[in-house]
């Protein structure tokens, strides 16, 4: 059986069509997750929690992806920086998503603001504005450019999972973000960092697969085979997972 791989949509109004509110999320994750041989499955946001825990049950993955800054209010901070749009919303779906997937060992890829949900989640914070918040960085928001523009190295950890899983010991990313890890959660690991020392890469050990990027990588997976292996490895857990857990289903309805 092919795993389910929940992706969280965000809402947004359509300029043509103000009073018809849509979710959504990009095509390009829906696609890596297919090309990876999971079955993706948008989450919306609910307003009832028992909704989202019945969702949550049928789900073998999660895939938390990129999208808006996260409010600094979920990491007990105040607003110190320039924030871009934030939704309160969607902080709390995925912040009951991310822990849900902590306590039930649910395998899980963050990609950028999904990185940083995964890490809030744990008790980290986040720089609120790269710009402002670390002044001698690297250039990390470069919105000009193609989203696959690979701009800067980084260096993997050589015990890591992120290293068995992505089998390299450095790698070129693509850099569209201007928020990023700052203190990391609890049982938290960095496993890769640029040269900067902005946290790239990072991981849960204790958890089957817990694992985040801050870059994009399904911008990159077409290009370079240890993206699609990323994704591969979250559907290959999921598959680990759900083949644990038909046994158990079917024995209790024979
Ligand atoms: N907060 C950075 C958003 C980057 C992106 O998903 O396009």
């Amino acid at each position: 059986m092919r795993p389910l791989i929940g992706i969280p949509c965000r809402a947004a109004f359509r300029s043509n069509h103000p009073e018809k509110p849509v979710y959504y999320s990009n095509k390009s994750y829906v696609q890596a997750v297919e090309s990876a041989g999971g079955v993706p499955v948008l989450i919306p946001m609910m307003k009832d929690l028992e909704n989202l825990h019945a969702l949550l049950a049928r789900l073998d993955g999660l895939l938390l992806s990129g999208g808006i800054d996260v409010h600094p209010s979920s990491y007990q901070e105040e607003v110190d920086a320039a924030l871009s749009e934030t939704d309160p919303e969607l902080d709390k779906l995925e912040l009951v998503l991310a822990r849900w997937a902590w306590q039930e060992d649910i395998p899980t890829l963050g990609i950028c603001r999904g990185m940083q949900l995964i890490n809030v989640s744990l008790g980290g914070t986040l720089y609120q504005d790269l710009e402002t918040g670390y002044q001698d960085g690297l250039q990390h928001a470069n919105w000009s450019l193609p989203r696959n523009q690979l701009i800067h190295s980084v260096s993997i950890d050589p015990n890591s999972q992120m290293r068995q899983v992505l089998g390299v010991d450095k790698v070129m990313v693509n850099s569209l973000h201007h928020q990023a890890v700052k203190e990391l959660g609890k049982g938290v690991l960095a496993s890769g960092k640029a040269e900067d020392g902005i946290v790239e890469l990072l991981e849960v050990p204790g958890r089957t697969f817990m694992l985040a990027t801050q870059c994009h990588p399904e911008e990159l997976y077409r290009d370079n085979p240890v993206w699609l292996h990323l994704f591969r490895s979250l559907v290959k857990a999921c598959e680990k997972k759900l083949s644990a857990t038909i046994p158990t289903a079917m024995s209790a309805s024979a």
